[in-house]
């Protein structure tokens, strides 16, 4: 598919050909690739380690957008851990993690409390229904019965953040201090990897959850393929990657800060599309009895 794209001066592309070529050069120009991710990274370097910063100032999205993530997650759990009375030991990486935002309001927080969560989340549905369904993910009121219900369940988490600008990652490191401060051994931030996604590889089978979000655009085609490639190793059995990025409604557009985004529920209009990506290498036990949005969202597999 052609597809035209601008870049954020207004410069058109005929294509994405056109446009990688002109970006990161042919192949035996390594400098150019090299010179792509020093300029991504340099961006970051000059931006502010504050909610607002890490979202291109729109950090009043903060709150709309861990929502709505909350509410895939928990589908994602409920296909995963449904009806087991068991203690879970959950392992998170948050990847492009910036200030550690979406560990410190998300992943750490919903590991340590998926049931309370759930509830609370009950609640909110049958009372203020409108303001819940921020996304397409939303699950429906009797699959959050069926699962509040029988479910007893101990969760211990770990996130680790990995971030190359340092600025951002001393400012997660301080931030979840806190947390830490208070927390056991297994249920903690525990790594913090200053080193950028297409130079990471994952410890084999160590994760439940990979979380990439609004910072895969800094990667080129290759290395995106080539990082889950790897990545899809360093899952555990049963775990899934969570992709949530901006999604240009036609053509490319090519954004230095990637920080421009629309269209989940309750997000500004001026901003791009988000959608949300649930992808694993092996599929869940499939445990509904009855149609639901869950089950139009079950994770897909890795080719
Ligand atoms: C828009 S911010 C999002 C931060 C965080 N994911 C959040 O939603 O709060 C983009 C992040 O991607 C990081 N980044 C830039 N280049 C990267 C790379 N090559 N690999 C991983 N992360 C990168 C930036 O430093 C920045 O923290």
């Amino acid at each position: 598919m052609e597809l035209r794209g601008l870049d954020s001066n207004g410069k058109q592309f005929k294509n994405a050909e056109e446009m990688w070529r002109e970006q990161i050069g042919e192949e035996g120009e390594p400098h150019k690739k090299t010179q792509w991710y020093r300029e991504g990274v340099s961006y970051w370097e000059g931006v502010e380690a504050s909610v607002d910063g890490v979202l291109g100032g729109f950090g009043k999205v903060n709150d709309v957008d861990i929502k709505g993530s909350e509410a895939f997650l928990q589908t994602l759990f409920f296909e995963r851990f449904n009806n087991a009375a068991r203690t879970q030991h959950l392992v998170a990486l948050d990847c492009g993690s910036g200030i550690g935002r979406i560990t410190k309001n998300l992943l750490i927080r919903h590991f340590n409390e998926v049931k309370p969560q759930v509830v609370s989340f009950m609640f909110d549905l049958t009372s203020v229904h409108g303001e819940v369904i921020l996304s397409e993910e939303i699950i429906s009121l009797s699959d959050f019965k069926a699962f509040v219900h029988p479910v007893m369940m101990h969760f211990d988490c770990m996130v680790d953040l990995l971030e190359p600008v340092s600025h951002f990652l001393d400012a997660a490191r301080e931030s979840l201090a806190s947390e830490n401060h208070v927390a056991s051994d297994t249920h903690k931030a525990a790594n913090f990897f200053c080193v950028p996604l297409q130079e990471f590889t994952p410890d084999a089978g160590k994760y439940d959850v990979i979380w990439i979000q609004w910072c895969i655009g800094h990667l080129t085609d290759d290395d995106f393929v080539s990082f889950f490639k790897r990545a899809k190793d360093g899952l555990k059995p049963g775990g899934f990657f969570v992709l949530k990025e901006n999604i240009a409604r036609s053509g490319i557009v090519l954004s230095v800060s990637t920080t421009i985004f629309y269209d989940q529920k309750g997000l500004p209009e001026e901003l791009f599309a988000v959608k949300m990506y649930a992808l694993t290498a092996d599929m869940p036990k499939k445990v509904h009895k009855t149609r639901s949005k869950t089950r139009a969202n079950r994770p897909g597999i890795i080719q």
